[in-house]
């Protein structure tokens, strides 16, 4: 599969909706589109996954009649072998991959690190609304300095975010150097904000763009120019489909508990039988060998959560020996209660050690390296766990508290550990990628 990334030249310059543009501009001309994004967010992903698909061909008919699910591509989360092998198993004729704060930032995992293990051009998506020669010299220097950073990558040319037509579109093209292609603009509209909360943006089935006011901005991108740059990445075998699917794997999904990324639900249903449930929506957890839930907003839908069977089954099943994995806002449903920002405290399952409090701020927001002290359901080979952690909520514990990782890098539960552990219940602040195998783990453990 071909494909573009989509940097920028920082965070905020409009990448998301440059992306979403690109994509409904290939899937009009007729392609297939695969979406991805660098970096571990699970938010961007979701305004991808919201938009992919829904675009119809110059004759009407849809392009596609699945869902194409945004896949999550960070070097460090899943290693040089782990992130080829994502990409591979992505499906369509053409990849286009949203970038992650600045094309260079991030010492673990960049956008320029991504494009380089996948061998793919950068688009560089660059602010134009105060500027015309200015916009071309600031692509130049991001040009010029890959080769400064080591980085193997080619940047081929830009896409002009908040530029007017005409007169200011004119002036940044020809003021670009002959190397650099022009491939659109992105006009100022403020239509095409994406409203902000807590983490990030709203997820994109809550905040979708309009997809005329989309439509209309994909016209400015030039799609034939972006198919002539697109390419392959090196090959790589895409991995063994799986297991016997024997066991029965329970997850949590719907507005509460949302951060998946695609590749852990790939793993699960590659090994087992995957059934979903809805809290948020007064759902009961069905039966199942295990229960897996995600993280999300809890916090926003906890009254309906606690009100709801969910909770006391969570707490027999542990009881049972049932393996169950919370991540973030997936153990605060297991911790003992849970304090929204209003002051409001809600009792939770029980089942770990561990209050919950609602900060007005970030408490945790990196890449997280943990190592198992005891565990049956973790670790690599290497006794090493990648995983990402973005949470506004604060964790006290017990003094009773049993910790199954010790933190490497990262905050973890109390800025030493994480990995909650009773019964064969495990809680993390930590999101793990299944590249990063505690998933094979989880599976087995069942
Ligand atoms: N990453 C998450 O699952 C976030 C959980 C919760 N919304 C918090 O901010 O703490």
């Amino acid at each position: 599969m071909n494909g573009v990334v989509i940097g920028g030249t920082r965070s905020g310059v409009g990448k998301t909706v440059a992306t979403l543009a690109v994509i409904r501009a290939l899937e009009a001309a007729g392609h297939t589109v695969q979406p991805a994004k660098a970096g571990p967010d699970f938010i961007d992903p979701s305004h991808h996954t919201a938009i992919v698909g829904s675009a119809r061909g110059s004759d009407g008919s849809r392009n596609h009649d699945r869902e194409r699910v945004s896949r999550t591509l960070d070097a460090w989360l899943e290693g040089i072998e782990g992130l080829r092998r994502n990409y591979a198993r992505g499906d369509g004729d053409i990849c286009v991959v949203e970038g992650v704060m600045g094309l260079y930032d991030g010492d673990r995992s960049s956008t320029a690190m991504v494009a380089e293990t996948l061998d793919l051009p950068v688009v560089l998506v660059v602010d134009a609304s105060a500027g015309m020669e200015s916009v071309a010299a600031t692509a130049v220097g991001f040009e010029r300095y890959a080769a400064h950073a080591g980085r193997d990558i080619e940047v081929a040319g830009i896409i002009a975010q908040r530029a007017h037509g005409g007169r200011h579109e004119r002036g940044i093209k020809e003021a670009l150097p002959d190397d650099l292609t022009y491939f659109g603009r992105i006009p100022p509209e403020p239509d095409l904000e994406i409203p902000d909360r807590h983490l990030g943006l709203h997820m994109g089935d809550e905040a979708p763009i309009d997809p005329a006011t989309l439509d209309e901005v994909a016209a400015g991108v030039r799609t034939d120019r972006l198919l002539d740059i697109a390419r392959e990445p090196p090959t790589v075998d895409p991995g063994d489909p799986g297991l016997a699917r024997e066991k029965r794997v329970a997850v949590a999904r719907d507005e509460a508990f949302r951060f998946v990324y695609p590749a852990t639900m790939e793993r699960l249903r590659a090994r087992s039988e995957v059934v979903t449930f809805a809290p948020a929506a007064g759902d009961d957890v069905p039966p199942a060998d295990g229960i897996y839930l995600p993280g999300g907003y809890p916090e926003l839908h906890a009254a309906t959560i606690a009100d709801g069977p969910v909770l006391a089954t969570l707490r027999d099943r542990a009881a049972e020996g049932v393996p169950i994995l919370g991540e973030c806002g997936g153990m605060m449903a297991l911790a003992e209660s849970l304090m929204t920002v209003d002051g409001d405290t809600h009792e939770m399952a029980g089942v770990l050690p561990a209050e919950i409090e609602m900060c007005d701020r970030y408490q945790a927001l990196d890449h997280v390296e943990l190592s198992a002290r005891e565990s049956t359901l973790t670790a690599n080979a290497n006794g090493s766990l990648r995983g990402h952690e973005f949470h506004y909520s604060d964790a006290t514990v017990g003094a009773d508290a049993r910790f199954a990782f010790d933190v490497e890098r990262g905050k973890g539960i109390d800025g030493e550990h994480d990995g909650l552990t009773e019964h064969r219940t495990l809680g993390t602040y930590a999101h793990v990628h299944p590249e990063s195998t505690a998933f094979d783990r989880f599976v087995d453990a069942l």
